[in-house]
């Protein structure tokens, strides 16, 4: 099948069927019909008769003629003279997004992360490893192995997507304040201190936040009041911090607190302001005391509110305090475990900046420090599970006295093809000290539920509203018709100026994120694409590549819908329409974050419809517009089943290994595929299969082992 057959569910394109399904929603959108299908026959043409010069000459030389064709032709071209001809240096979108891509998207080079002097803090992230380092996951991702309870699950899954949906409906009756800080003389916010970093003084240090809210944003009210309890309440309500438990410490003032009151080294505090980070965002304030206090965590903040350092943070002071305390044994002490390596490679980044002159030991674990790695030497691990559990069942890493585990994205973590592997780790890291944290945008109930399972008196943090997207995107959803339809509308609000790049187009596989990618290298747009079934080395270049701004629509699998900090991303199309609506809230957090605007616009076909009330119902949330009559959609229970269960087999694989190219690893998916049912650690995947007695007795079995 060719691409765009692929890409249009292998039908004939039908176009008067298409005018007629667009007409019905969106008139506009019928006048550019015409002239896109023109355009897509010109392109392809020219596509045609550049095809001997390689894929990005070829797109070049796609010379379509009048305004669009030029304006799509320069948007590929900038800066990129030496792999695109027709460079145009005096158009107008190439000078716009230059001046944002040097005032917003970050450009630091990472390739010099290895070994420095131990003494100062090192951290080591290995040689690249082309081809072989991949996140394996169990084969069979879309069964549960045991061939159960696959229905009854659905059904749960059902039920709480139906609940939280009546949540959110909730939320929309209710009040949802826009807190307006007034701010504190002399603190700088989120927003203004990335610019500041950036170079770009667009923001104020007065903490006023152009109406973004509290959620992202640094700055605390004054507060008058002698009482610290009701100050600290006082606080966490204007922040929209919601703490349940026992024994709350009260939220941070100022990361000066942390030396003040928790004796932090003041060398770890110090490198925080050079970094960029001069006040803590409210899941900071709340979440780094209480794991200071050696509280075990659920944390749930919004995409891009800071998370990352709500735990690095107290996980590099606590490593020093248990140093001076002469604590010291070898080996792993801190552990982060995230579903991909592309976070924990981002992760490493933030390390980087906090590392110098503490003399602790990090590493990111890939394939080449799997191997090279003398693991009694690494105080700070961060990993993805698999990978992981592997060196642990080899005995090349301990986790006997890890002091800290902390899941990122944890109930992707909890999902079928990580939780296997997740819980033999937290099966092995039992130090009778050891302090657990997860974190997340998005936690279900269900997966709260069996994490308390496993942790200790927890507390809950919550920002904002659970589950919600965060507010700072304007979102919206277009009706593209069939799936056909969906390959017009992007090349339409592409070539209109409709999307501000950098874009992140989302896509549900990897052969179609590989479709997209030829066919808009046909339109000459500076693209390139991320999948599981890429070389890691492809996969860092791509990253590194958007992130520097040499890519300006990248197109993608659910592998980085999660966590990626693209921090000038100002658009997210969801292509393919999201498999739940956590999957939602996660991409389009790759746009508006550290208190940033940014768009999001999800197609939605026909076929998408039994699925499109909770979605409608986040951007009602949000405070977007949605006609009525979807938030009154009923939900077709058995198509939404259906498509549950391929989805979450779709799911799955984004994260999988091929094992063709999985090099050294080939053997890794036969065996985790084996490891599931017999795991040490299946108390939670048994927990989630609702198979198991009373809570007690699962944590009795947990701690039980070792
Ligand atoms: N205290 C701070 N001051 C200024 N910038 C900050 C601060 N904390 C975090 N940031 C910036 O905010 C951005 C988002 O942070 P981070 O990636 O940790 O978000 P997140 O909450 O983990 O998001 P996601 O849920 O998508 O993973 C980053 O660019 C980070 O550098």
């Amino acid at each position: 099948m060719d691409a765009f057959a692929l890409l249009t569910g292998g039908a004939k394109f039908d176009r008067r069927r298409y005018r007629k399904d667009i007409d019905a929603f969106n008139p506009k959108t019928v006048t550019a019909v015409a002239a896109y299908e023109a355009q897509l026959a010109a392109t392809r043409r020219a596509g045609g008769q550049n095809a001997g010069e390689g894929e990005l000459n070829g797109a070049a030389g796609s010379n379509g003629s009048g305004a669009k064709a030029k304006k799509r032709r320069c948007l590929a071209t900038a800066r990129h003279s030496s792999e695109v001809r027709d460079v145009d240096n005096g158009d107008a979108d190439i000078t716009l997004f230059a001046r944002h891509r040097d005032g917003e998207v970050e450009d630091q080079d990472d390739s010099d992360f290895s070994q420095d002097n131990g003494h100062a803090g090192s951290l080591n992230c290995g040689e690249s490893d082309e081809g072989s380092d991949y996140e394996a996951i169990k084969e069979n991702a879309g069964s549960d192995g045991e061939g159960t309870n696959d229905s009854e699950e659905d059904g749960d899954e059902e039920n709480h997507e139906e609940e939280e949906d009546e949540d959110l409906k909730e939320s929309i009756k209710g009040d949802i304040s826009t807190w307006d800080s007034e701010g504190e003389d002399g603190r700088e916010d989120v927003v203004a201190m990335e610019a500041r970093r950036n170079g770009t003084n667009t923001a104020t240090t007065s903490g006023r936040l152009m109406g973004l809210g509290p959620l992202v944003d640094g700055v605390i009210p004054k507060v008058k009041t002698n009482d610290p309890f009701e100050e600290a309440n006082l606080i966490r309500k204007a922040l929209r911090i919601k703490v349940t438990g026992t024994d709350v410490p009260p939220p941070l003032k100022s990361f000066a607190e942390l030396v003040t009151r928790y004796k932090v080294s003041r060398r770890l505090m110090a490198a925080l302001r050079p970094a960029g980070f001069s006040s803590p965002t409210p899941i900071q304030r709340q979440a780094i005391p209480a794991l200071m206090a050696g509280r075990e965590l659920l944390a749930v903040a919004p995409t891009g509110s800071g998370k990352t350092l709500a735990f690095l943070i107290p996980l590099l002071a606590g490593l020093l305090a248990l140093r001076a305390r002469g604590d010291w044994p070898e080996g792993v002490k801190a552990l982060v475990v995230s579903p991909t390596h592309e976070l924990a490679a981002q992760q490493a980044r933030v390390i980087k900046l906090l590392l110098p002159g503490t003399g602790l030991r990090a590493c990111l674990l890939s394939k080449a420090t799997a191997t090279g790695s003398d693991f009694t030497k690494v105080d700070l691990l961060l990993a993805n599970p698999l990978r992981l559990v592997n060196l642990v069942e080899e005995g090349k890493v301990a986790l006997g006295q890890c002091r800290y585990v902390v899941l990122d994205e944890a109930d992707k973590l909890f999902e079928l093809g990580f939780v296997e592997q997740v819980d033999a780790l937290l099966a092995v890291a039992q130090h009778h000290e050891v302090v657990r944290a997860l974190f997340s945008a998005t936690l279900p109930e269900r997966v709260e539920d069996l994490a308390r399972s496993v942790l200790q008196q927890p507390l809950r943090i919550t920002v904002g509203m659970r589950n919600a997207a965060a507010s700072n995107v304007r979102q919206r959803l277009q009706f593209v018709g069939r799936e056909a339809g969906k390959l017009l509308a992007l090349r339409q609000l592409l070539a209109d100026g409709g999307l501000a790049p950098p874009v992140l187009v989302f896509v549900g596989s990897k052969e179609r994120a590989k479709a997209l990618h030829r066919e808009l290298l046909y339109d000459g747009i500076h693209v390139d694409s991320i999948t599981a079934g890429q070389p890691l080395s492809a996969r860092n270049a791509a990253v590194e590549n958007f992130r520097a701004g040499h890519t300006w629509v990248l197109i993608a699998t659910d592998l980085i819908g999660r966590g990626m900090d693209f921090i000038g991303v100002n658009t997210v199309v969801n292509y393919d329409f999201p498999r739940s609506t956590a999957d939602y809230v996660h991409r389009i957090g790759r746009t508006g974050r550290a208190g940033r605007t940014g768009d999001a616009v999800t197609f939605f076909t026909e076929e998408d419809a039994p699925c499109l009330r909770p979605i409608a119902n986040q951007i009602k949330t949000a405070g977007g517009e949605v006609p009525d009559w979807m938030l009154a959609l009923r939900r077709d229970k058995r198509v939404a089943k259906r498509r549950k269960l391929s989805e979450r087999i779709g799911a799955a694989a984004d994260f999988e290994v091929e094992e063709a190219q999985g090099g050294g690893n080939g053997q890794s998916k036969e065996r985790v595929g084996a490891r599931g049912p017999r795991s040490r650690g299946t108390a939670l995947d048994a927990e989630r299969k609702g198979k198991e007695g009373n809570r007690g007795a699962r944590q009795g079995r947990v701690r039980g082992r070792s």
